[in-house]
């Protein structure tokens, strides 16, 4: 696409060189991790050669260095994502554990009989199983927005569905299996009308567009360095400062505390309350440096690109009467991934028919099982793009998909 240069920027990724049996990868399985480039692996390394030490201010040099650069990994991604500083980003692990926090720390502590939260049909299981677990603890009911036909949400069903009684909306930004891009600014709108809070999954979107969480009015919203070009290990959780204040904290132990006594602690300020121990040092400085890669090609171009590829991918698949697509047929209703299904080949058959040309795409049901039962199908294949994917590799795709046709014809 003319959004971006990707042949410039697979430069910085030595792993799309590699080769299975003399033929190059192929890598379209970025939504379930991006690969790194470079410039992260670089900026890790530095860590751990130049600057390693215990963060939270040691006595020391290299303590001081540590947590300066830790500390203001949360200014750059907190700014990436609009938030109001370092006090509104709590690093996590991923973004469940980011759906896990919010879950436990407030879901437990304030939801009861009587109480609503509200899910969609499309959610991720890191949202769906936690949320639906919180129901069962608490006896809180769990309600899911319908999918249509089409992918989209029904939103009719949503505004009747969220009422006065509902404490909680936790919705996807962008669906890892569809590939629709939710509206949740207007969701926000209807949970806020309600007083209730919603938690946007931004696992989908964070990496591929830009993203506001002020824009979006989101009370929380959580996403994944890996899937940004980041490291595993370190996810981003986004809550609005006085609701952050006010929750009890997630986690025990030390650094999220100021002062213990044997009969009582006084908790840290934000956003260190919701960071117990020793923190995601590497992972977080190599995640700023990923937010930074990405700004420079930029969000927009990104989102572009993604559409651009998407749509080359659909329109390919559309030549074929026996290739199934799921979600939305207009590209810029949804995200840089496609999931489908080929007649009379099993999801995981066909993926590792593609792994023997080296084209890497994944198969199965994407952490979304209710939504495969939904759609009537036991798994599916998709293949999912990013900065370095080019229309070549989509054709690559379409000429493995062609084998498996023939072999299985
Ligand atoms: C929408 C969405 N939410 C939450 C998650 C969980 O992220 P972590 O694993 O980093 O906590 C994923 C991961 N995506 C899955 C993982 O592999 N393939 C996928 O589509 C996701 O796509």
């Amino acid at each position: 696409s003319d959004a971006l240069d990707a042949a410039r920027i697979r430069e910085d990724f030595p792993i799309l060189e590699r080769e299975f049996d003399g033929e190059q990868v192929v890598y379209l399985d970025n939504g379930a991790t991006t690969q790194k480039p470079n410039q992260v692996i670089d900026a890790i390394a530095d860590y751990y050669r130049n600057y390693n030490a215990n963060v939270h201010r040691g006595i020391h040099h290299l303590s001081q260095e540590a947590s300066i650069a830790y500390e203001e990994a949360h200014d750059t991604v907190a700014e990436f994502v609009g938030a109001d500083g370092r006090e509104e980003m709590v690093f996590t692990k991923n973004t469940t554990e980011a759906e896990n926090l919010v879950a436990y720390a407030w879901g437990l502590n304030e939801l009861g009989p009587g109480d609503e939260i509200v899910l969609t049909e499309m959610e991720h299981h890191a949202s769906l199983v936690t949320w639906q677990q919180i129901g069962q603890r608490t006896g809180a009911d769990v309600k899911y927005i319908p999918v249509t036909e089409d992918g989209y949400l029904d939103m009719d069903a949503a505004a009747e569905m969220i009422t006065d009684d509902t404490e909680m909306v936790s919705v996807l930004h962008v669906s890892n299996t569809l590939g629709t891009v939710n509206p949740v600014s207007e969701l926000a709108d209807i949970a806020h009308n309600h007083d209730s809070y919603i938690f946007v999954d931004g696992a989908q979107a964070v990496p591929n567009r830009p993203v506001d969480v002020k824009d979006i009015d989101a009370d929380f919203y959580a996403f994944s360095g890996h899937k940004m070009a980041g490291p595993t290990g370190v996810g981003g959780l986004y809550g609005k400062r006085e609701i952050l204040e006010a929750m009890e904290p997630f986690q025990y132990g030390g650094d999220m505390i100021t002062k213990v006594t044997f009969e009582e602690a006084k908790w840290n300020d934000l956003p260190w309350k919701f960071e117990a121990g020793t923190p995601v040092i590497a992972q977080g400085i190599g995640l700023a440096e990923a937010v930074e890669y990405l700004e420079d090609i930029g969000m927009d171009a990104i989102r572009r690109h993604e559409e651009a590829l998407a749509e080359y991918a659909l329109d390919r698949m559309a030549e074929f009467d026996d290739i199934e697509i799921y979600g939305p047929t207009d590209p810029t209703d949804r995200g840089g991934l496609v999931a489908f299904n080929l007649d009379g080949v099993h999801a995981h058959d066909l993926a590792s028919i593609m792994n023997d040309h080296a084209v890497a795409i994944r198969a199965g049901d994407h952490c979304t099982q209710p939504l495969h039962d939904k759609l009537g199908v036991a798994a599916s294949a998709r293949a999912s793009f990013y900065v370095y994917n080019t229309t070549d590799e989509i054709d690559a795709l379409m000429d493995a998909i062609d084998s498996a046709r023939q072999l299985f014809a």
